[in-house]
């Protein structure tokens, strides 16, 4: 069913979405929106059924009951968690990028190594290059596909808090300058809270969901936070 034309800007939209497998139920009546030119992140503890909602978006998977509508001819992009073929590779990060960009729609690679520091390793081999420098590689080949949203898996979960913020600042920038929306699974609440439009908080249901800046004054929030296991620092004192 297409989205009518009052919701335009809804990219995807779960609609009491359940998932089951076997006598498993990790996602119960999950609905939630995802708006053209925002960041939604999905936060939540380890079987929460983040990587099962990426999946059903990718049309990986079907729902059990409910409804997803995904916008006519959206182009999704994703950024797996991990790469383990392609970390191994022979191969020089630009070749890498060069012989991704042949074959795909957006031949502009070099354009588009602006937005990840390419010079400072492009003639490194992949098998060479940091956890950071690897993540912006895999962002920037899932953008040759010149992609509408791109899912991002976890994407600095290996990185130190110096990478993840300089990975965060390239995604605002995609998120600028391209016009990308971004839907990203993350574990890094704080990173989160900073760089998010969009917050769902996901533990097999939506504990709740909001703006950041709501979201930080809101009290379930915080207890829902605590209930999946986020630390939550209260700072309720003065420097
Ligand atoms: N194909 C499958 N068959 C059976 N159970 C599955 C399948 N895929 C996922 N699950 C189960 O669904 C639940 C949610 O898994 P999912 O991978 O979506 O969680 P997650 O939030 O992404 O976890 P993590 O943070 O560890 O990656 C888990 O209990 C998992 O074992």
């Amino acid at each position: 069913m297409p989205i009518s034309k009052s919701e335009d800007t809804t990219l995807i939209k779960f609609s009491n979405v359940s998932k089951q497998f076997g006598k498993k139920l990790p996602l119960t009546n999950i609905n939630f929106t995802v708006k053209k030119g925002e960041v939604t992140t999905l936060i939540g503890p380890n079987g929460a059924g983040k990587t099962t909602i990426a999946r059903l978006i990718l049309g990986l998977d079907n729902p059990s009951s409910g409804n997803i509508i995904i916008h006519p001819n959206l182009k999704i992009g994703y950024v797996p968690q991990r790469l383990d073929f392609a970390s191994d590779l022979p191969i020089t990060a630009e070749n890498f990028l060069y012989l991704l960009a042949s074959n795909s729609t957006n031949k502009d690679w070099q354009e588009l190594g602006n937005f990840i520091d390419f010079d400072n390793y492009k003639h490194h081999d992949i098998s060479e290059l940091s956890g950071g420098q690897f993540q912006k590689l895999m962002l920037t080949a899932t953008l040759l596909n010149n992609p509408d949203l791109i899912i991002l898996d976890e994407p600095t979960q290996s990185l130190d808090v110096t990478s993840q913020q300089e990975f965060y600042r390239i995604i605002n920038q995609i998120k600028k300058r391209l016009n990308i929306t971004i839907f990203m699974i993350s574990h890094d609440l704080f990173t989160v809270m900073k760089n998010s439009d969009q917050v769902i908080c996901l533990n097999g249901h939506i504990c709740c969901s909001g703006k950041p800046n709501d979201l930080a004054e809101n009290q379930d929030f915080l207890n829902s936070l605590s209930a999946i296991g986020f630390y939550v620092h209260h700072h309720d004192h003065k420097h």
